[in-house]
């Protein structure tokens, strides 16, 4: 791809979101102080960051579970690499909560010495490509796919933000032991948010009482987040990375199995032999059906 690609940026293979990312940070990475106890999401693109930015705002602030303070869900877990309101990293108090999209090997190097804990969140693949898909057409840092057979090609040759799907979850997954890491699983989420949401807090060390969980979780629904200008990021969307006509938004369906509306079944078939080539002797579960166990 070489390094001309208007949209990504390869930064030691791995491809970021080109007109978003802080050069200056990645090039300082190793030097990037963890504290024991930052919180860090890690995602591939589309499987549920802003909604796990939601459920650990919630879980670890007060004011914002009780919204007597009002800090954007961005502000109190931002992307570490995609700094885009110029946050001072270093003079946020603690606990900070931090997102990245980057692979196991690009992280600051002290994620491994320290507590600090990580929550990785995984979406079934097709479900990713399908609501990435929708995004890049309509976000305009992103290229905007031609058709769904080039974008097809295009994410499982990794030529999009993010890299290869397989390969993220697969460094993350193999490289477990060297983290303090929890993966949760998207659909998992969706269909018990509730539990999902103690296993989260069980992992933080953070006490809720059953009042504090009702909370976390009525504000943590699709429905709410979706007409919360706090957690729906839709002026963030419009005023501050832009978009492509009007019908753009992170929270677009947030369902299981919506790649059922957009892949062919002979695309669908294509992409189940790659997955399970790729994926045979990674045992995580993976749902695709919103009816499947
Ligand atoms: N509360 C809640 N419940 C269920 N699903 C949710 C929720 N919040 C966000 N979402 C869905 O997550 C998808 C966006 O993924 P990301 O937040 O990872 O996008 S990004 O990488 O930060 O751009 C996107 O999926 P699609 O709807 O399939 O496009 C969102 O709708």
């Amino acid at each position: 791809m070489g390094d001309t690609n208007p949209y990504l940026l390869n930064f030691k293979g791995y491809n970021f979101e080109r007109s978003l990312v802080d050069v200056n940070l990645l090039e300082n990475l190793d030097d990037f102080e963890v504290r024991d106890d930052d919180i860090f999401i890690v995602t591939y693109p589309k499987s549920g960051t802003i909604w796990t930015q939601q459920i650990l705002s919630l879980i670890c602030f007060e004011d914002h579970r009780y919204r007597t303070k009002h800090v954007d869900t961005m502000d109190r877990a931002p992307f570490l690499e995609y700094n885009i309101r110029s946050m001072d990293f270093l003079s946020r108090p603690s606990p900070r909560i931090f997102t990245t999209h980057m692979p196991y090997y690009l992280v600051p190097k002290g994620l491994k010495k320290t507590k600090a804990k990580i929550i990785y969140v995984y979406r079934n693949p097709k479900d990713v490509l399908n609501s990435f898909y929708h995004f890049s057409k309509v976000v305009i840092t992103l290229e905007a796919p031609q058709d769904l057979e080039n974008y097809m090609k295009a994410f499982l040759d990794g030529e999009v933000v993010g890299s290869v799907w397989f390969d993220h979850i697969r460094g993350w997954y193999e490289h477990r032991h060297d983290f303090n890491i929890l993966f949760m699983m998207y659909e998992e989420m969706k269909k018990d948010l509730r539990s999902s949401v103690c296993k989260i807090s069980r992992f933080l060390e953070k006490e809720l009482n059953e009042e504090d969980i009702d909370a976390v979780v009525q504000q943590a629904t699709f429905k709410n987040m979706k007409s919360d200008p706090q957690a729906n990021y839709q002026s963030i969307l419009k005023n501050e990375i832009g978009i492509r006509g009007c019908d753009a938004q992170f929270l677009r369906k947030g369902t299981i199995g919506d790649w059922k509306n957009l892949l062919t079944m002979d695309q669908s078939e294509r992409f189940d032999r790659i997955f399970q080539r790729k994926m045979k002797d990674i045992p995580l579960k993976f749902i695709w059906d919103i009816n499947e166990e």
